[in-house]
């Protein structure tokens, strides 16, 4: 071998490793460069033989057969026509035009058959306008190393949480589903997702308000932008009562509001507090519970009776305290009928559901059992090494496997000390509003 052909192997040998590097640790740009147009140029060649294949071809039309009869020769199948291929951080989004006596259920039942053909990480169908459907040619494994795409903007209650395993992100939106549930198994993940919803409502104005009875080492750091804190049942019971008070006068001011002048316009009418001219329109109010499960407990009759209260009290909230712009974050490892009375009443109200990892079945079927069976059978089978991937799922049967950004607690607590001057004062929670930590607290949360 010559000099220089032992130069070009060492030269050859250090881009192939340079790329699988690139691959491995900045897998958007890897594939952005180099995946996705290789991916294009697979799919361009081979798109016919993958539909005829994967059995998404239909025969002939009448038209096509008599063509053909008369130039005499055989007519060949239909196939969905490809009209545009787009190329994302995560994959290819393919807009097809269906044949006659197609419908998008043959291409979901294909989608594995795709995966394959295209060698490709997943492969997700939606459906478009009659006759016409989506495919997304997902390229690598996005929930791996989440990147949250830069299009992902956070809006008044509406923040960008976690990323799907199809690339698109996946919003906690408080005006469309108020109330939440948070499952997972200890080290699932919980606590990172609600550090990262907490992180983009800092900037925002709204009231935060963090109820933990784990002695508050969940929530107290982010004291600095917490409008009303509760550390132990006690507390707890005190602030939900306090909640509801808030909410009945929001009520009523909806109802003063509606009464003003009786000639005036139909828009001017509202049921929310939406509605209200915004000078006069209260503060949203986005209550966050970690661990719900240590409100229900109970170690005397006193308990018992508190616990009564505090859990008629959330069931009020979680009924009413959408039009009042109070929402719920409830965290918990399991909220079964176990817990006690109220529990199932409290979670029927709980419309969307986060499913981390969880410890059996009957978990999963706690938070995702009334969504759908795939769900629940999804959520068991994330694994202890996926840390912060769960099953998202709303009560209208719609769910997706997501994963949220790493936030650590530190980089949480900035961003609430840097949105201090944000928080908002009401009334009626002032008594619960936390003394900022010491200097001495965040660098212990610093280490995290
Ligand atoms: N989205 C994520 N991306 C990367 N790592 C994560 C993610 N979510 C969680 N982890 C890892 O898992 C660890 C445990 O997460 P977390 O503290 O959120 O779990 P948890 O469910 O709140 O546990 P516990 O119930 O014991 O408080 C984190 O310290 C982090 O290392």
């Amino acid at each position: 071998m010559t000099g220089g052909q032992i130069a070009a192997f060492i030269g050859l040998a250090l881009i192939v490793a340079g790329l699988l590097v690139l691959r491995r640790l900045r897998p958007v740009w890897y594939w952005v460069a180099f995946g996705a147009p290789a991916k294009l140029v697979r799919i361009a060649i081979t798109y016919r033989s993958v539909m005829e294949a994967c059995g998404l071809t239909e025969p002939p039309s009448r038209l096509r057969l008599a063509v053909a009869a008369a130039a005499k020769r055989t007519a060949s199948r239909m196939v969905p026509r490809l009209t545009r291929a787009r190329i994302t951080a995560s994959g290819l989004v393919l807009r097809i035009k269906m044949q006659p006596g197609q419908e998008v259920h043959d291409f979901e039942t294909a989608t594995e058959r795709l995966r394959h053909s295209w060698r490709s990480y997943a492969v997700h169908v939606t459906a478009l306008t009659p006759g016409w459907l989506q495919v997304r040619v997902i390229g690598y494994d996005v929930l791996r190393r989440v990147v949250m795409p830069r299009t992902a903007t956070p809006k008044l209650l509406s923040v960008p949480v976690a990323l799907r395993s199809d690339g698109a992100v996946h919003m906690r939106d408080f005006r469309t589903i108020a109330h939440e549930l948070v499952m997972g198994a200890t080290e699932s993940g919980k606590s990172v997702y609600l550090r990262g919803l907490l992180t983009g409502l800092a900037a925002q104005p709204v009231a935060l308000v963090g109820i933990d009875c784990k002695w508050g080492v969940e929530l107290a750091p982010f004291s600095p932008r917490l409008s009303a804190l509760a550390c132990t049942p006690g507390e707890a019971a005190d602030l939900l009562d306090a909640l509801v008070t808030e909410m009945t006068e929001r009520y009523e001011l909806i109802r003063t509001v509606q009464r003003l002048a009786p000639g005036s316009s139909p828009e001017s009418i509202t049921s929310d507090i939406w509605g209200l001219p915004e000078d006069t329109r209260p503060v949203p109010v986005v209550v966050f519970i970690d661990e719900v499960a240590e409100l229900f407990l109970t170690a005397s009759a006193a308990d018992e009776k508190r616990r009564d209260q505090m859990v008629t009290q959330l069931v009020r909230l979680a009924q009413l305290g959408r039009a009042a712009g109070i929402y719920l974050e409830v965290c918990g490892q399991r909220f079964g009928a176990e817990l006690g009375k109220g529990a199932t009443a409290l979670r029927a109200q709980l419309t969307g559901r986060i499913s981390h990892r969880v410890n059996d079945e009957t978990t999963a079927k706690m938070a995702l059992g009334d969504i759908s069976p795939v769900a629940v059978v999804a959520a068991t089978t994330i694994g202890p090494d996926q840390r912060g991937v769960a099953v998202a799922g709303d009560s209208s049967g719609g769910w997706s496997l997501v994963r949220s950004p790493f936030t650590g607690l530190a980089d949480a607590v900035a961003a609430c000390t840097e949105h201090a001057h944000l928080t908002p004062s009401v009334p009626s929670l002032d008594p619960f509003r936390p003394a900022a930590p010491s200097r001495g607290f965040a660098l212990v949360a610093d280490k995290d």
